[in-house]
């Protein structure tokens, strides 16, 4: 699912073992700032819950041994079938509490009860924050190591004022001197276990801080490390928006075309990869046969690929296109994220009717909804092609406008729609 990366473990020295690093997601909230009829965290991005994508996040990080997802009380079963559906493997549900810190200290708690091996330094990240990455864990576990805390900072966007009783400006603070507290955040274990064991209620029902709690209560003060953007927390609707966006765009990235071996499909899938590398970062052209070969598509789909064109010329092609659909099955490629499969057609056969072949293509409405159950979004795009056309290169420009459209929207109103380029 969630494939892990073991690059970083180099990186922190033999002395470190697997079982030395965990992580707590508080996910107890219930995101009244947001308004949806659900808690933020289990709103769902590109077909899957918020707190699954950060879920993943964390376990692409193969040096971290166990991932502690918070919840309320009510939200475990939600939470369990959550880990059950999209195949989570390092995450043990505990309940939450009414306050973020009354949550993160019952996380906690699983190592101290000898539950689960206690780690030597634990990571706090909020569940709604889903865009962390590996650098930032790293530099704030190694930080926490050196300095017992450390944690996530980004500069101020608004400066920060005090008002006074009458509700007027008391002060302003200097904003180059503030920084905005952000997550990850990370602690040796026996300190933010101590933090929260001697921390008083009013702490643990209004405090906002973890690194507070480790000043206050241990003496301990958190070395601060510059963040990037994307470690923001999902609070308004807009977020939840901003955060969809940032999905889609990270999923269009990627675009594999596979002609069949005619040589009208080879021609146009050479000018498809061509123009499409004006559109998308990468882009990969390969035949039928290869698609075939297990290996080859597992590189592909496990190089994070949830784009495939397929150029066919032939109309009975659908049995090929089903094919790639159950390789794409098999991967469980689709579980993760919604695959966007366009059928490209064209339409060369001089000697064919138009309506038989349109009644044809009309079969690729039933062929979408039928896949749609496995998360797969398949679009026609009718291309009319002849050769020696002067307007051909025309064509797959536009066509790979189409196409580019289709990746970076990923609608699922639009499947099994017949486009013409
Ligand atoms: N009792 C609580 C409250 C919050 N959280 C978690 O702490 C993180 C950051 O908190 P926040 O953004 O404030 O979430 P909510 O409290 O759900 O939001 P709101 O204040 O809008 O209700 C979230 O992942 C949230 O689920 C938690 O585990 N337990
Ligand atoms: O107050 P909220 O529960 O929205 O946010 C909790 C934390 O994410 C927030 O306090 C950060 O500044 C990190 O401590």
């Amino acid at each position: 699912m969630c494939e892990s990366r073991g690059a970083a473990q180099m990186e922190l020295g033999s002395s470190w073992n697997a079982g030395s690093v965990a992580a707590v997601l508080p996910a107890g909230g219930s995101g009244e700032r947001l308004g949806a009829a659900r808690p933020k965290q289990f709103c769902a991005l590109q077909g899957r819950p918020l707190v699954s994508h950060t879920a993943c996040a964390l376990e692409r990080i193969s040096w971290i041994s166990d991932i502690i997802v918070v919840v309320s009380l009510e939200h475990i079963e939600t939470m369990k079938s959550i880990i059950q559906k999209y195949g989570h493997k390092r995450i043990t549900v505990v309940e939450g509490g009414v306050t973020r810190h009354r949550s993160i200290f019952n996380g906690l708690k699983i190592f101290a009860e000898n539950k689960l091996q206690k780690p030597e330094v634990v990571i706090i990240h909020d569940a709604v924050r889903p865009f962390v990455e590996e650098d930032i864990l790293l530099k704030v576990v190694k930080a926490a190591k050196d300095h017992g805390a450390a944690g996530a900072i980004r500069p101020l966007v608004s400066t920060v004022i005090a008002s006074s009783a009458d509700g007027c400006l008391d002060h302003s603070l200097e904003r180059a001197r503030y920084r905005a507290s952000e997550m990850p955040q990370a602690f040796l274990f026996d300190i933010i276990y101590q933090a929260y064991h001697q921390c008083n209620d009013y702490d643990l029902d209004y405090g906002t801080e973890c690194l507070h709690l480790a000043l206050k209560y241990c003496k301990t003060k958190a070395k601060l490390i510059e963040g990037s953007p994307d470690l923001w927390k999902v609070t308004y609707k807009r977020d939840l928006y901003a955060a969809e966006s940032i999905i889609k765009d990270n999923l269009s990235q990627q675009v594999c075309i596979i002609t069949d071996m005619k040589e009208d499909a080879v021609q146009v899938g050479f000018l498809l990869h061509e123009t499409l590398k004006s559109h998308i970062q990468q882009v990969r052209r390969i035949s039928v046969s290869l698609y075939k070969d297990d290996n080859y598509m597992q590189n592909i789909i496990l190089g994070q690929c949830f784009n495939f064109i397929c150029i066919r010329v032939n109309k009975s092609a659908f049995q090929e296109t089903q094919q790639l659909v159950d390789i794409l099955e098999n991967a469980n490629i689709s579980t993760l994220y919604p695959v966007v499969l366009i059928l490209v057609h064209l339409n060369v056969s001089e000697n064919t009717s138009f309506s038989s072949e349109m009644e044809d293509l009309t079969r690729i409405k039933e062929f979408a909804r039928e896949v749609k159950k496995k998360n797969i979004l398949v679009y026609g795009l009718l291309i009319h092609y002849n050769k020696d056309d002067p307007q051909l290169q025309e064509t797959v420009n536009s066509a790979a406008t189409i196409i580019s459209a289709l990746i970076k929207d990923r609608n699922p109103e639009l499947i099994g729609q017949l486009l013409v380029a």
